[in-house]
């Protein structure tokens, strides 16, 4: 496979052979697991970074490419992951966070869809499901969990970009991140998971306009890690809740996450606003990721003040 970069948009074949490699050279922070398999049979691998202890940590769950032409996301989820082992031991905060937490990372979890839009269809957002009864493929995983399942800003219709599904988790993917998480529960404090693209930071809910219980703290921590990512590039980003703040969108992976018991539950939509839009070009890679971390390790930090 094409050698890998961090710089660009590197091939399913090529992260994953890169994600074994990261895990055999950095045995102490880290270690893969295959968290399922795709519609299409492809594994759903993660990264688990962090001090290796006897006992169990509180973690966080960051994932990367649900939505397949969303490219610079799993960018950024190997970022994070070269930043994790390269600046452990070296940077304090990074270094009390792998030792105090571990961080779950899962590069690309539409592992189907991402494929799609290297070998036919660039803009291709689904999974690549096919069921009975229509010629139309896939669903939106972001519009598949079982929260407020179907109700609004969601489409019945398997030719929508926003189709929900057959059934809440009817996609294989959906239903492998959803088991990992129930599973885990006790432990993930914190859930993030990276799209693209208007540069937003959103929180529950999405299912509804009515304000999640945390709203408020929500809301300051958001504030606070949009300021901290702006002070880079001065990237300007929006946060808020996603039903007022981007639009109506129930079934998704956050709202979930949040109603299961994760507080800290965060939808980043990275660059840009649009110039680009999903095309966001190789050279915006760096920066992005670079101002995404400093907003990451703010929630990260405040996740550790809260434990
Ligand atoms: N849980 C929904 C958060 C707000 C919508 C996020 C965007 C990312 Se492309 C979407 O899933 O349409
Ligand atoms: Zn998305
Ligand atoms: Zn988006």
């Amino acid at each position: 496979p094409r050698a890998h970069s961090y710089e660009k948009y590197n091939s399913l074949e090529t992260i994953q052979a890169w994600m074994s490699t990261m895990a055999s050279t950095n045995a102490a922070l880290v270690s893969k697991q295959v968290i399922g398999t795709s519609f299409e049979g492809r594994s759903i691998e993660l990264l688990k970074i962090g001090k290796k202890t006897s006992t169990t940590k509180p973690a966080i769950f960051l994932d990367c490419g649900i939505h397949a032409r969303e490219w610079v996301s799993p960018a950024f989820c190997q970022w994070f992951i070269k930043e994790a082992v390269s600046t452990y031991g070296a940077d304090s905060q990074m270094t009390s966070l792998l030792d105090q937490m571990d961080v779950y990372v899962l590069p690309v979890i539409n592992v189907d869809g991402y494929v799609h839009t290297f070998t036919t269809d660039r803009l291709w957002r689904k999974t690549r499901s096919r069921r009975a009864g229509t010629s139309c493929i896939g669903a939106d995983p972001n519009r598949n969990f079982d929260a407020g399942w179907c109700t609004l800003g969601a489409s019945s219709n398997p030719c929508s970009d926003t189709y929900c599904g057959s059934s809440p988790e009817s996609e294989v993917e959906v239903k492998a991140v959803a088991d990992f998480i129930r599973k885990n529960k006790a432990t993930i404090k914190a859930y993030l998971t990276i799209h693209s693209y208007s540069q937003l930071l959103l929180f529950p809910y999405s299912y509804t306009y009515n304000l999640c219980k945390d709203h408020s703290e929500l809301l300051s921590v958001a504030e606070g890690a949009a300021s901290a990512l702006r002070s880079l590039y001065n990237t300007r980003y929006t946060s808020g809740p996603g039903a007022a703040t981007i639009y109506p969108a129930a079934g998704g992976s956050d709202d979930w996450a949040y109603d299961l018991g994760v507080k800290y539950s965060y939808t980043f939509e990275l660059r840009d606003t649009g110039r680009y839009g999903f095309l966001l070009p190789e050279s915006q890679i760096k920066p992005t990721c670079q101002e995404t971390m400093l907003a990451v390790k703010y929630i990260a930090a405040h996740v550790q003040k809260n434990l």
